[in-house]
């Protein structure tokens, strides 16, 4: 394996209405090892513009425009936080924002990737998120597993990690059933699982598992696997990407 895309969601980098920095810390550590120790390409698909913005300015967040408000101010500060700590371990880093659309337009992409190469070649870390200011659909189905999906496939990683708050993907809601059980692997995922959205009385619970299923069957259809794990506690995904043991968090790859 060289190049990893990395996928931190708000929910790991903010607690109570404040940046959870101890996470983002850990977070910071865990890459530096995989880029200064394993040599390895990490591209780090970052959220957390909207909750940074917040932690500025109280705007009413049920408004569009003003959670895009708030992503225009949080932006800098969750990068200002990320230099920082990066900077501890010589690594320096870049920002790159990204929508939906810029993929479809083959000029866009191209540039893109002819600046990713430079950074990477040049031991860089890029920090993506989306460009919340214009993405507005992107910014209303709060869609970063998709775009790192994307960023994983345009950017020819050998695998996207996503660091959630649940720390593999379950037969059920681990919320709502205790006795769900955590699935190591999943070969493939079935148009139900995909369809789980659309049900509006489980929206709420499985909208957050929908996009990350939606992320590994783009990949998986592409031949790249996703692992997801907690980026909560990354013991998981120390042991795996580390020290190449699989103890747990949920590897996506389609049967060869
Ligand atoms: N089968 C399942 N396996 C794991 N999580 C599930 C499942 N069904 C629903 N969920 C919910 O999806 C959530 C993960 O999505 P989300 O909160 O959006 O993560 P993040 O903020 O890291 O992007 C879990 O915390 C859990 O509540
Ligand atoms: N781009 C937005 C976040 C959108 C998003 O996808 O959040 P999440 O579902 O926690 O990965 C931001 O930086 O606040």
């Amino acid at each position: 394996m060289k190049r990893l895309v990395i996928k931190v969601g708000t929910a790991v980098l903010t607690q109570d209405g404040q940046l959870a920095l101890e996470r983002m810390d850990n977070l910071v550590s865990l890459i530096a090892k995989l880029k200064n120790e394993k040599n390895l390409e990490v591209i780090l698909v970052s959220s957390g513009a909207v909750g940074a913005g917040y932690t500025s300015l109280k705007l009413d967040k049920k408004i569009v425009a003003n959670k895009q408000a708030l992503a225009a101010i949080g932006q800098p500060l969750l990068l200002k936080n990320y230099k920082k700590r990066f900077k501890e371990h010589n690594i320096t880093c870049a920002q790159m924002l990204f929508i939906a659309d810029d993929f479809d337009s083959r000029k866009r992409t191209k540039n893109a990737q002819n600046v990713m190469e430079i950074l990477l070649e040049n031991k860089i870390l890029p920090i993506i998120n989306e460009n919340d200011v214009i993405a507005t659909d992107e910014l209303v189905f709060g869609d970063n597993d998709q775009l790192a999906a994307h960023v994983a496939y345009y950017f020819n990683a050998d695998m996207l990690v996503i660091l959630s708050d649940i720390d593999g993907y379950y037969n059920k809601n681990p919320r709502e059933f205790s006795d769900a059980v955590l699935q190591k692997n999943v070969l493939e995922i079935s148009d139900d699982e995909l369809e789980m959205k659309h049900s509006a009385n489980s929206e709420f619970a499985t909208g957050g598992i929908v996009t990350k299923l939606k992320a590994a069957d783009f990949l998986m259809k592409r031949d790249i696997p996703m692992y997801l794990s907690s980026g909560f506690d990354l013991t998981n995904a120390y042991d795996f990407l580390v020290d190449g043991n699989h103890k747990s968090g949920t590897i996506f790859q389609a049967k060869k």
